[in-house]
């Protein structure tokens, strides 16, 4: 198989398929409800049509970025997604390794199943942390305080998660999520099960619906990190804004992510950078993702779908093809930086109908 590794996001998809037992595949490339959503992330990027520059001296592309004032080797940050045990015994540790060693921020979910301390020691990187704020708030402070105190240089709040959404296949499998190890004071609570996954009716019992803007204000309290909030259209003096549907895996119906973009670039007018995350599959769109406004993009289920077909080999493999995709797909448009790709070199469906009338 070494010899024949694959060469897309997608054949890592397959592999994983493959490898995984049907629950825990399921659950990683599910979405909620109808999957419409789901199905949209990926579809709106391919309604986006690129327009090349040639006769560029393209021989040197450097696709370096900042953010929150930290040099990135190319836009690419790896998504918090929980549970990294259902793809390989290493879970988060091999991802952190396999991020590390392309210098790419990851971002560590709440439910993550290795510890916090445990995937800091792992390797040396610039680390992220995704907060779920639980019904006692404690829990979620001690959490922060933990990640700060271990070199954690960001927080992502997640605020599209009040309950979980109806993930149909997790709930006809009956989806028994792997241990928090950050969680264990969480684990005497009691969990109704009877809706069939047992992830939703942990979610049910834990996360805090009541979450709302005035609770930025308390996590501004307790930490000197800054906070970027993850599955937004507004900002609240914060970092930066995350435009993420979850994956598709929370709101169905809601807008693909690429589309809704251009939109919170524009209200956010330059305040605070705007990342993007969902459907993001080729360097191609991650490409399409600049030139709409973000300042980076983050990848949750390619990595995943790496580590579960050939563990930190496969993750790490996952973010240098993307990587490598964007280099040419740059060097293609005549971009030699990311400061090169503009608005003009693509155009949306929004675009044509204009063009039309
Ligand atoms: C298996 C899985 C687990 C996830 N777990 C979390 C999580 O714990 N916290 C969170 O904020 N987002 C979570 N997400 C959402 C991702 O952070 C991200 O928004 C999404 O995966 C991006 O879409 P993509 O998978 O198409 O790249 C999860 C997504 C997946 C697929
Ligand atoms: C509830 C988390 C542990 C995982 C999550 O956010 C997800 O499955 O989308």
């Amino acid at each position: 198989m070494e010899n024949n590794l694959p060469v897309n996001v997608r054949e890592y998809q397959e592999l994983a398929k493959k490898a995984l037992p049907k629950m825990a595949y399921d659950y990683i490339n599910g979405g909620a409800e109808d999957e419409h959503t789901l199905r949209e992330n990926i579809a709106a990027y391919g309604r986006i049509i690129l327009r090349p520059r040639v006769l560029v001296d393209v021989s040197k592309i450097d696709m370096s970025t900042t953010l929150l004032g930290y040099n990135m080797p190319s836009p690419i940050i790896v998504a918090p997604t929980g549970g990294h045990k259902l793809a390989h015994p290493e879970g988060e540790k091999a991802t952190a390794r396999a991020a590390a060693s392309c210098n790419a921020i990851m971002v560590l979910s709440s439910g993550s199943s290795y510890k916090i301390e445990d995937v800091a020691s792992s390797c040396n990187a610039i680390r992220f942390y995704q907060l779920y704020v639980y019904k006692w708030r404690e829990v979620s402070e001690r959490l922060v305080r933990r990640a700060e105190s271990c070199g954690f240089k960001a927080l992502v709040l997640t605020v599209d998660t009040p309950m979980l959404g109806r993930r149909e296949a997790d709930i006809r499998n009956k989806m028994v999520f792997p241990p928090s190890a950050n969680l264990e004071e969480l684990k005497k609570i009691n969990v109704d099960t009877t809706g069939g996954s047992q992830l939703e009716g942990f979610a049910r019992a834990t996360l805090d619906p009541s979450l709302s803007w005035k609770d930025i204000e308390w996590l501004k309290s307790i930490t000197t990190m800054p906070i970027l909030l993850k599955g937004i259209a507004v900002e609240a003096g914060v970092a930066g804004v995350i435009v993420s549907n979850h994956g598709a895996r929370q709101l169905d119906y809601a807008p693909a992510t690429i589309a809704a973009l251009e939109e919170v670039v524009k209200a956010v007018a330059g305040a605070v950078p705007v990342l993007v995350d969902g459907g993001i599959r080729r360097g191609t769109d991650v490409f399409k993702a600049l030139a709409l406004g973000a300042r980076a993009v983050m990848v949750g289920r390619p990595v995943f779908f790496g580590l579960a077909a050939r563990g930190e080999a496969g993750a790490r493999h996952v973010i240098e093809m993307l990587n490598g995709e964007l280099e040419v797909a740059m060097a293609l448009c005549g971009c030699r930086s990311v400061g090169e790709i503009t608005r003009s070199h693509v155009m949306t469906e929004g675009d044509r109908i204009r063009s039309l009338l």
